[in-house]
């Protein structure tokens, strides 16, 4: 995502609420203040995302809730990673992605050359489809990401309480010098849950966090996105439907457009419902005919 110098606003929908000023204090700046009170943390509005010249998504309008979980379902390739690397600018990275319209965090901007991405990203943490630690100690894999956002507290008592909030730590506190690589694939999840946590986020992007992972290591990661909920907001891309009525508060079903060209698929949103109406009394066609499976 290239920070346009302009932001263009689909006129069809409701605009958001006034921008912060830019540096201006936050409740974040002030301890004494209290939680900013709007229950919306992430909110996109008419957002476009372009590979090139390939329209990805179109118009999205989203109001991501504050502490919750929302899931992110819909066919193959319709822009639910396109969608949940845009809230932390991760699509910054990608040669070629451009987009247009907003992306708030907090009330606030995220695009523009003045917000620091890498700030941004300890804020917005995310964990990915494929366990990826780092090929260092279970220790290190925390303490390095601590140390390099600068935390200059007690590191062994920042380890122990993000292995433990991760549900980690009983099964590795006698091995913590240990390589992280040699774990099993769902620790190998959860020590990267560890690792975003340690650097305390607000926000945990989790994109097929447990696509990779058998039964057991999959509802262990489902119990951990339960527990952690009262402390964080998660948004998570699943293929899984299973999975999002099981976890989430919310479901956003993405679904093509059937309006784009011959040979395009253009994710659009058709859908953000209550998880439990979504899936018994989904309120348009669309989210019915792809949880009943006559679109896939
Ligand atoms: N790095 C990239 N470069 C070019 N095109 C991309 C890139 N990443 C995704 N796309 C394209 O953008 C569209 C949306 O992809 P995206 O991965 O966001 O969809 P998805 O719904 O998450 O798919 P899946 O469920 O298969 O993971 C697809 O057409 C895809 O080919």
């Amino acid at each position: 995502m290239n920070a346009p110098e302009t932001l263009v606003k689909d006129g069809t929908t409701p605009p958001p609420g006034p921008p912060a000023p830019p540096g201006a204090a936050t409740s974040r700046d002030d301890p004494s203040s209290p939680p900013p009170a709007d229950p919306v943390v992430l909110q996109t509005r008419g957002l476009h995302v372009w590979y090139g010249s390939s329209l990805a998504l179109k118009g999205i309008d989203i109001d991501i809730p504050r502490h919750k979980i929302t899931a992110m379902i819909g066919p193959s390739g319709c822009g639910k990673s396109t969608l949940l690397r845009c809230f932390n600018r991760m699509n910054d990275l990608i040669p070629d992605c451009r987009m247009e319209g907003e992306v708030r965090f907090d009330g606030e901007s995220i695009a523009g050359p003045k917000v620091d991405a890498v700030g941004l990203r300890r804020r917005i943490g995310m964990v990915f489809q494929k366990p990826n630690p780092f090929p260092k100690s279970i220790y290190n894999n925390i303490a390095w990401g601590a140390r390099i956002n600068g935390y200059r507290g007690d590191m062994d008592e920042l380890v122990e309480r993000s292995l433990r909030r991760a549900a980690l730590w009983e099964e590795v506190k006698n091995k913590i010098h240990h390589s992280g690589m040699a774990l099993s694939g769902g620790q190998q999840q959860r020590l990267c849950i560890a690792r975003t946590l340690a650097v305390e986020p607000e926000v945990i992007l989790m994109d097929e966090p447990c696509s990779a992972l058998d039964p057991i290591s999959t509802a262990r990661v489902e119990d951990l996105m339960d527990d952690l909920k009262d402390d964080y907001t998660i948004v998570i891309v699943t293929h899984n439907m299973q999975q999002a009525r099981r976890v989430s508060d919310l479901t956003a079903c993405l679904m093509p457009d059937e309006a784009a060209g011959d040979g395009q698929r253009t994710g659009i949103l058709v859908e953000l419902s209550p998880t439990d109406i979504l899936f018994t009394n989904p309120k348009d066609p669309r989210t019915e005919a792809y949880i009943t499976g006559r679109i896939g």
